[in-house]
């Protein structure tokens, strides 16, 4: 076993079901695949833009010592791409190539290439294996682990989606020497989350090691990715298809998502997570749940790791109407997911449409009548 490699193994219904491996290099790449069985079967590598350019050619070296038929396929990067039509052109590949029910997908790339290829590899002839290589902080610490796959639908978030597991999540730290400042930003969006839902000491953590975190300092970069990839872990085990626990992860996403949307696509998913965390708090604060230093506490530290917690250009009305297009409703009601106190987070159902614009306008620095 190399002492610098981490393996996490990931249960579904108390059963072994896939690894998360943590490694700073490529190295044990072709060794983690082939225990997978994937010899003589043919590997497709979706990568987006970026991390094909960027990663592409060593993922493939390192996949060709396995098997003899590693494609490349580039997918263009951003958002606006994560549509049913990127994954028909995606099929049209597969088929040209004749990929059968035993070839695999390989997602190369942030989440919106792991949703997709996840969601490609889904439905595919009724569905094939997919490996997870994440590029960015957000997709290494929460899209790639868990098989929520999916979609966006007439820009409206994940409409369309399936729950498939990856076959193995294989992440390494150094590519993110290369990931934009913004982007690293939007993955502390996530991490803040973990600490906000499920442990409060590792909220503190994230605070109190900012500024080495910030600066990317691999020694405190590595536990903290760990961390929080133990925490997606323990939801996901627990409620793999979201029957309740698994909706906590979707704090901060209400009305996040609906930001998300309505700025179409410009901001990324990290800061419009952040605004709706904002949000979210203010409305754990105005139920009597958490102390108003608290909030304060959650929305500096978030401007601390360079999110938004405040946006602008659009009405509450608009806000709201979106929000409630979401997946979020159930019998008419909205879920929403509040604080209990820092680190404890629970789902609440009987929200009035006033409570929620009475948040809305906070977070766009309306006056509150
Ligand atoms: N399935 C889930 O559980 C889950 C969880 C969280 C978020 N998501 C989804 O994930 C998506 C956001 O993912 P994201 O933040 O990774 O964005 P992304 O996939 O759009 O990647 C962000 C940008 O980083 C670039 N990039 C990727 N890796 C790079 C690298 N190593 N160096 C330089 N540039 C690199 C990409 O080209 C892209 O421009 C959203 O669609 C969101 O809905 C899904
Ligand atoms: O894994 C989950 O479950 C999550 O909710 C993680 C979220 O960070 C993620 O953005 C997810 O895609 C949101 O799912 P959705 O079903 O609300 O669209
Ligand atoms: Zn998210």
């Amino acid at each position: 076993m190399d002492e610098n490699m981490r393996v996490l193994p990931v249960r579904k219904d108390g059963k072994f079901c896939y690894n998360i491996i943590l490694k700073a290099d490529f190295t044990k790449l072709g060794e983690q695949v082939k225990t997978l069985g994937v010899e003589g079967r043919k590997l497709c590598i979706v990568a987006d833009a970026k991390a094909g350019e960027l990663y592409g050619e060593a993922v493939r070296a390192e996949l060709l010592k396995v098997t003899d038929t590693v494609e490349l396929y580039t997918i263009p990067s951003g958002e606006e791409y994560k549509t049913l039509d990127t994954v028909r052109q995606v099929y049209a590949y597969l088929i040209e190539k004749h990929y059968d029910r035993k070839d695999m997908l390989v997602a190369l790339g942030g989440g919106v290439t792991g949703d997709l290829t996840g969601f490609t590899a889904a439905t595919y002839l009724r569905g094939i294996g997919f490996i997870q290589i994440p590029t960015t902080l957000l997709s290494q610490v929460d899209s790639s682990i868990g098989g929520k796959t999916g979609v966006d639908f007439d820009s409206y978030k994940n409409m369309v989606g399936a729950f498939h597991m990856p076959r193995l999540v294989y992440m390494n730290p150094a590519v993110l020497t290369t990931l934009p400042e913004r982007q690293f930003a939007s993955g502390m969006g996530e991490i803040l989350k973990h600490g906000l839902i499920k442990n409060g000491e590792y909220f503190q953590w994230l605070l109190e090691n900012q500024r080495a975190i910030r600066s990317h300092e691999m020694d405190v970069l590595l536990p903290m990715i760990e961390e929080s990839c133990k925490i997606k872990r323990a939801v996901v085990e627990q409620d793999p298809t979201e029957q309740g626990e698994r909706a906590l992860l979707n704090f901060g996403h209400t009305i996040g998502h609906a930001v998300e949307k309505l700025k179409n696509f410009s901001m990324s998913h990290g800061e419009c997570v952040a605004i709706g965390t904002a949000a979210a708090s203010y409305l754990s604060w105005k139920q009597g749940l958490i102390s108003e230093k608290d909030l304060v506490y959650i929305c500096e530290g978030l401007k601390e790791f360079g999110l938004p917690v405040r946006t602008d250009g659009l009405s509450a009305g608009e806000v709201l109407k979106a929000t409630k297009s979401d997946k979020k409703m159930d019998a008419g009601s909205i879920k929403f997911v509040l604080l209990r106190h820092i680190g404890d987070a629970f789902v609440e159902r009987t929200l009035t449409d006033e409570e929620l614009l009475e948040a809305i306008r906070w977070i766009l620095g309306e006056a509150i009548v």
